[in-house]
């Protein structure tokens, strides 16, 4: 076990892994193979080598919800009632681990999922922050969306930005603009840059990452949402921050972005404040590209985790 103490959790220092096989929030088959791929891989066994115990009782299990189709309604959101669906049994999934001093570990699976886990941890942890790793800002709006894919909107949904939906009156908007931060970002969509500035969320694109460099990006991030250190991180990564030369299986790929030091860098980062209370690693589709690019990807998956949790380089 790595020498930082964890200031949140008690002892025996617990994960316990949400394995999320959910495609619903976009429309490539295969993200919902992540988890799976994640955990075949070995995640489980280099989690317990670095010194936690790990819980998994299997894959989250969405058949009953699967059984209910959407019906037409009139929106253009795809599968809202079902994307609203999974990330509530999702949210009551990763709260009560939280609850419970565990650290939940949620494997995507699309970024839809986040409305769930971040809200689960919101739940426990009320003045949490979220340092949000993306190539995407994922803040679009019903009215703002050009796709209708929901995993390009949960951050809207945990802020409580645009319409209600009935759908999802579950979500309780308890995300605060100025308790979030991005890091990553290079393809934001003009309503969603909008949105960004007029709620004044700060984010860190690839420009700054170029300027100042990761080291510098990530002190700023945390100066930003938690200048003493002393609340609880909740870090939801997508695979696709990284650039697609290091992760190539993945759903919404963009060029030019985190490097692998890069991206293993902010997990160091984070597991250093000893803050960390929740972790996603989202988007690892294993159904794109050639079968040495979906090792490549499941591989840098689990190294990210790893990092996350406390392996150190020396
Ligand atoms: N989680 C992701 N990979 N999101 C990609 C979102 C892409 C685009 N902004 C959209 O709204 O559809
Ligand atoms: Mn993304
Ligand atoms: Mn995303």
């Amino acid at each position: 076990m790595s020498s930082i103490v964890n200031k949140f959790l008690p002892n025996p220092k617990t994960i316990a892994i949400v394995g999320c096989p959910f495609s619903g929030g976009q429309p490539k088959l295969g993200v919902d193979k992540g988890p799976i791929h994640l955990v075949e891989a070995g995640l489980i066994d280099q989690l317990e080598e670095i010194g936690w115990k790990v819980h998994f009782d299997g894959h989250h299990q969405f058949e009953e919800i699967h059984a209910a189709p959407d019906p037409p309604i009139k929106t253009l959101l795809k599968n809202p009632r079902l994307v609203s669906r999974v990330c509530e049994s999702v949210a009551s999934v990763v709260g009560g681990h939280a609850k419970n001093g565990q650290l939940p570990v949620t494997l995507g699976g699309d970024h839809s999922l986040a409305m769930g886990t971040v809200s689960g941890t919101l739940a426990s942890y009320p003045d949490a922050c979220v340092i949000w790793i993306d190539a995407h800002a994922d803040i679009n709006t019903s009215k703002t969306t050009e796709s209708g894919n929901i995993h390009g909107m949960p951050v809207s949904f945990l802020l409580g930005l645009g319409e209600n939906h009935p759908e999802f009156a579950w979500i309780r908007p308890v995300l605060k603009p100025e308790r979030i931060v991005y890091i990553g970002l290079r393809d934001i969509d003009a309503g969603e840059r909008r949105i960004l500035r007029e709620n004044k969320i700060k984010a860190f694109s690839m420009h700054e990452v170029d300027k100042y460099g990761i080291g510098k990006v990530v002190e700023m991030a945390l100066d930003h949402v938690n200048p003493n250190r002393d609340l609880p991180i909740h870090l939801s990564f997508d695979v696709d921050a990284l650039d697609p030369s290091v992760a190539p299986s993945t759903g919404t790929p963009v060029r030019g972005g985190l490097t692998f030091r890069e991206g293993h860098y902010i997990c160091e980062a984070i597991h250093e404040t000893g803050l960390l209370v929740a972790l996603d690693l989202m988007e690892v589709n294993p159904s794109l590209a050639d079968p040495e690019s979906v090792r490549q990807t499941v591989a840098v998956g689990c190294s990210l985790v790893r990092s996350a949790l406390g392996e150190t380089l020396l």
